[in-house]
């Protein structure tokens, strides 16, 4: 067993950045830094929950990883399938605890979110476009969260629509990636439901959405002005269009590591004018 497996298996990328959504939701929600207390709340349920999300989910995709993703801790024994499983319900119960201390509806819908990454790793994965949609909610609501978390929706609105459009785009370009290993899996993705082609048009068509829906959030004065937008939309639109272009494993997978930074980027620039 390798220690470092147990941050490896979170995808600590993914979480430190679900962690700062949630944060940035609540900035965006009250126009300002929540107390310090009540951000590192926000940051540790977002982001305990997404760790334990992507640990369960690499439980339950461990033969279709020993394909897709042998490099991965479970399929290279680098920890067993069953510490991971309690190490997941650990993760979850931390996160859990701690958004009691935040208030009813930040419990309520951590409970919910956590449920629904655990719903999802075990059974909607396979089904095509209800697992994308899942993980794309969950994605959306990331900055919900942190709005919640202060009793104030407000323009996080506009953030989780970005978050949840993006991540439509993403999750289907990443089942095209996949399409070799979910099929050996039985797994029916939509690309293998309607063929990579068209499940390319659906991806793209969001990727579309959510350019047009990222001028939203600066609008509405969130982020630091258009012309940060315009290289995450030309990052989004290069991706929608390479991906339209050949749906191979090789483009696929170029396709959503653009739309990737694409997010990270796009997160910068929104968190940047909430601490200026
Ligand atoms: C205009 C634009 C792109 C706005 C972005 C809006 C926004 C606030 C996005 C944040 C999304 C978010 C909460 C990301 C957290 C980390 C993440 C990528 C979660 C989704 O992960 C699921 C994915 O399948 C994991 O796969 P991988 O990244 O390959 O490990
Ligand atoms: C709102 C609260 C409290 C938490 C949200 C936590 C977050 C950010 C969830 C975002 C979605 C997420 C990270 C889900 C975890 C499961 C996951 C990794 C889904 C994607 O897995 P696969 O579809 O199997 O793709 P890969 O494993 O190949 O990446
Ligand atoms: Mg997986």
């Amino acid at each position: 067993m390798e220690l470092k497996a147990f941050i490896e298996i979170t995808r600590p990328h993914n979480c430190l950045l679900a962690g700062l959504v949630g944060v940035l939701g609540s900035i965006v929600a009250i126009g300002h830094l929540p107390s310090a207390v009540k951000t590192v709340l926000i940051f540790l349920v977002v982001t305990l929950g997404c760790a334990g999300g992507n640990t369960i989910n690499d439980y339950f995709d461990y033969e279709i990883d020993k394909i897709n993703r042998p490099e991965r801790p479970l399929p290279r024994g680098a920890m067993k399938r069953s510490t991971a499983l309690w190490y997941s319900f650990l993760l979850f119960a931390v996160g859990l605890a701690l958004s009691v201390f935040i208030n009813l509806y930040a419990f309520l819908l951590a409970l919910v979110a956590y449920a629904a990454m655990v719903l999802y790793a075990w059974k909607l994965k396979p089904m095509p476009l209800i697992g994308n949609l899942t993980v794309a909610a969950l994605t959306g609501a990331t900055p919900l969260y942190g709005a919640v978390g202060v009793g104030k929706i407000g323009l996080a609105g506009t953030l989780a629509l970005c978050a949840f459009l993006v991540n439509v785009a993403r999750e289907i370009v990443k089942d095209i990636e996949d399409v070799e290993g979910d099929l050996e899996k039985g797994a029916r993705t939509l690309p293998i439901l309607i063929g990579k082609r068209k499940a390319a048009y659906i991806a793209s068509f969001f990727g579309v959405l959510t350019v047009i829906a990222s001028f939203l959030p600066v609008k509405a004065g969130v982020g630091v002005g258009y012309y940060a937008m315009l290289p995450v939309d030309a990052i989004i639109l290069y991706a929608s269009y390479i991906i339209l272009r050949d749906q191979s494993k090789e483009t696929a997978h170029k396709s959503q590591l653009l739309l990737k930074v694409s997010i990270f980027l796009a997160v910068a620039a929104f968190l940047i004018a909430a601490i200026v």
